[in-house]
């Protein structure tokens, strides 16, 4: 589905990615994992078409993105970018309509099939009860939701999602990434998302990318990657890996320097 081959990118004179290959299969779930600067957003600014690499390519189905016509990629290829939708005026299920685009005329209308889609976008989303206020009016965490809908409204084959979780309390978080894994296991769907929480990337992704230094420093399923040597190389912070009591996938504790606040009140009061 995609694969990466001597990509490259340099900005403003800095190399952000150096060459490097891989491939994605299609239907399964990959997490690009990574410390903050490495490149993560980058990767799927580059995998997507929205950017060009200085060097070498990204393909989808054997082509460049570049290659496809502007709606034939939107057909395929969906993005949801760091920060989700911005403060627009239109209501929820406006916003969400929008991303029929690439199955609509130049009047913006198309066959009855896509009411029933963005209902179910927004059956999905939990957004049913918000479908007629208006974005600007909503959290950040509403926001977000509708942005998610949105772009599954587009019915893409490739789903990009960059930190999808930003704004989302933990029952959300887990909301969103349950929806976007049963869309994955539904529609034979594609999906590379940029995480930071690496025990919710450890859960969902069948694959973990990691970005550090320019390179790829690991890539391989959750248990081969999360592993407390190569956190600590990549992120300078010290954990413990434990498997989830219930679910066996590895999760990690912080193991901060300074002892537990508790610990430490204790301490002063003996
Ligand atoms: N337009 C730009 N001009 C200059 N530098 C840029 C530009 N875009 C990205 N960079 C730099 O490229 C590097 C990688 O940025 P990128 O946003 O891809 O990292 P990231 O891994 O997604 O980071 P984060 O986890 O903080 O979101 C950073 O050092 C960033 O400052």
């Amino acid at each position: 589905m995609i694969e990466a081959k001597g990509l490259a990118m340099t900005i403003a004179g800095h190399s952000i990615l150096n060459e490097m290959s891989f491939a994605m299969r299609k239907g399964a779930m990959y997490g690009i994992i990574g410390p903050n600067g490495a490149g993560k957003s980058t990767l799927l600014r580059l995998l997507s078409g929205m950017e060009r690499p200085t060097a070498g390519q990204a393909l989808l189905e054997g082509k460049p993105a570049s290659a496809y016509k502007r709606k034939e990629l939107a057909k395929r290829v969906a993005v949801l970018q760091q920060g989700g939708l911005p403060a627009v005026s239109f209501t929820v299920r406006e916003a969400v309509t929008m991303g029929r685009f690439p199955y609509q005329n130049w009047l913006g209308e198309e066959a009855s099939e896509g009411g029933r889609v963005v209902e179910r976008a927004l059956r999905d989303m939990g957004l049913a009860e918000l479908q007629d206020r208006r974005v600007d009016g909503l959290s950040g965490g509403e926001r977000q939701r509708v942005a998610l809908a949105k772009v599954m409204a587009q019915e893409p084959e490739l789903l990009l999602l960059d930190e999808p979780t930003t704004y989302l309390d933990i029952g959300y978080q887990v909301q969103l990434l349950d929806t976007v894994k049963r869309w994955q296991a539904e529609r034979q769907l594609t999906v590379v998302a940029v995480l930071h929480d690496l025990n919710l990337a450890a859960h969902y992704c069948d694959e973990l990318l990691v970005l550090h230094g320019g390179g790829i420093e690991a890539f391989g399923p959750p248990s081969k990657v999360v592993q407390p040597d190569l956190i600590e190389r990549v992120f300078g912070a010290r954990t413990v890996v434990l498997p989830h009591p219930e679910t066996g996938v590895p999760q990690l504790l912080l193991l901060p320097e300074v002892p537990p606040a508790e610990e430490r009140r204790e301490e002063a009061s003996s």
